[in-house]
């Protein structure tokens, strides 16, 4: 755990120890199929996930979808593994790092996956043990949906159940219009294109969620397209400078659209030549943004005569980025400030 918890602030008041749990999605532990079946098992179990009835799901789910896609996904992961693991839990525990490293004394800051490990529960039962008596609750998705951030409240108040006294309890629900989290993206796309010869079309890429969800009130493709509509304000991009589409689609289902694939071979075939691609619904960068965008979308771009696919990584553990959140978090506390 990364904290600011010392010795010496047993004696300093009457504040409540405070702990902060961010949550990302979670991970394979190693890119091999057995270690995918598990956390693809644990994933698409969520009935947050998906919504069909069990009995029709987990014949699907066991019979074709994890014998097919555990050793696909395995490969991919492959790809991106890295010396320190998979990208999304380095990337995650550098991040609440530098969150812990901006937070008040008498906080304590953990880094929990909603899927796999450390879990919600664990991580939560260390911040109790930390003497923790108020917890805030961030999931690291800038935008909410039901599939994600409800699944990580979910997640809590489960382990809550079993608690005789709860903490005093704070959820985040989304950041997608904090002023310092949109000021933190656009920074990092101005930084990136003022660096090429040749300005290219901008590309907000989204993970997408099915059209269902958002008929039936998921407010998710609402805030994506709030998001990109203020980070392109801030860059004072007109609107034939940029475009948005939904990525990550999964199964035969509409998703939301336009789909990301589809849309890079429309722009290369309207003539766009240069397309730079970012995703800021990701915390930090994964097999969705350094694979399917900078890999298998760049792929598309150039089949489809493009020029260039320039993928613009996540914010990550950019100090910008840490900024943001542990304003954020502070603010949710003392509104006042
Ligand atoms: C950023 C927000 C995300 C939403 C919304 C989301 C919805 C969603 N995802 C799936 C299925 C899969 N997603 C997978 C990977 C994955 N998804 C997100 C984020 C969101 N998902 C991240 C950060 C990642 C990357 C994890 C990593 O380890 O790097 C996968 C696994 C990878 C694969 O096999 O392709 C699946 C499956 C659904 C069904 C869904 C909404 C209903
Ligand atoms: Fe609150
Ligand atoms: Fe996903």
């Amino acid at each position: 755990m990364t904290d600011s918890l010392s010795s010496t602030d047993d004696d300093a008041g009457h504040e409540p120890r405070t702990g902060v749990l961010l949550v990302n999605l979670g991970t394979p532990e190693s890119p091999e199929p057995r270690a995918l079946r598990r956390y693809l098992a644990e994933f698409l179990a969520d009935r947050r996930v998906v919504e069909l009835p069990r009995a029709l799901w987990f014949p699907i789910l066991y019979g074709i979808i994890l014998p097919f896609r555990a050793p696909r996904s395995a490969a991919l992961y492959r790809s991106i593994w890295t010396g320190r693991g998979s990208p999304l839990a380095w990337l995650s525990e550098d991040l609440a790092a530098a969150v812990a490293a901006r937070c008040a004394d008498r906080t304590a800051v953990a880094l929990a996956m909603r899927y796999g490990e450390p879990s919600v529960s664990r991580q939560m039962r260390a911040l109790r043990e930390r003497g923790v008596e108020r917890l805030v609750v961030l999931p690291l998705y800038p935008q909410y949906s039901g599939t994600t951030t409800a699944s990580v409240f979910d997640a809590v108040t489960a382990e809550l159940g079993g608690w005789r006294r709860w903490p005093e309890l704070h959820l985040i629900p989304d950041y997608h219009d904090d002023a310092a989290w949109i000021d933190a993206v656009a920074g990092s796309i101005r930084t990136h294109r003022e660096a090429q010869a040749e300005p290219g079309h901008l590309l907000f890429s989204f993970h997408g969620i099915p059209q269902r969800c958002v008929d039936r009130g998921d407010p998710y493709a609402d805030q994506c397209r709030a998001s990109a509509g203020a980070i392109a304000r801030r860059l004072g991009l007109e609107e034939a400078d940029w475009s948005l589409s939904f990525q990550s689609r999964l199964g035969r289902a509409q998703w939301l659209t336009p789909y990301t694939d589809q849309t890079v071979r429309a722009l290369a075939a309207r003539g766009v030549r240069h397309l730079d691609v970012v995703c800021p619904g990701f915390a930090v960068d994964c097999l969705e943004t350094l694979e399917e965008i900078a890999v298998q979308n760049a792929g598309f771009f150039r089949e489809a005569g493009g020029q260039s696919l320039r993928y613009i990584p996540a914010l990550n553990a950019e100090a910008s980025h840490a900024d943001a959140l542990a304003a954020l978090v502070k603010r949710h506390l003392d509104p006042g400030t």
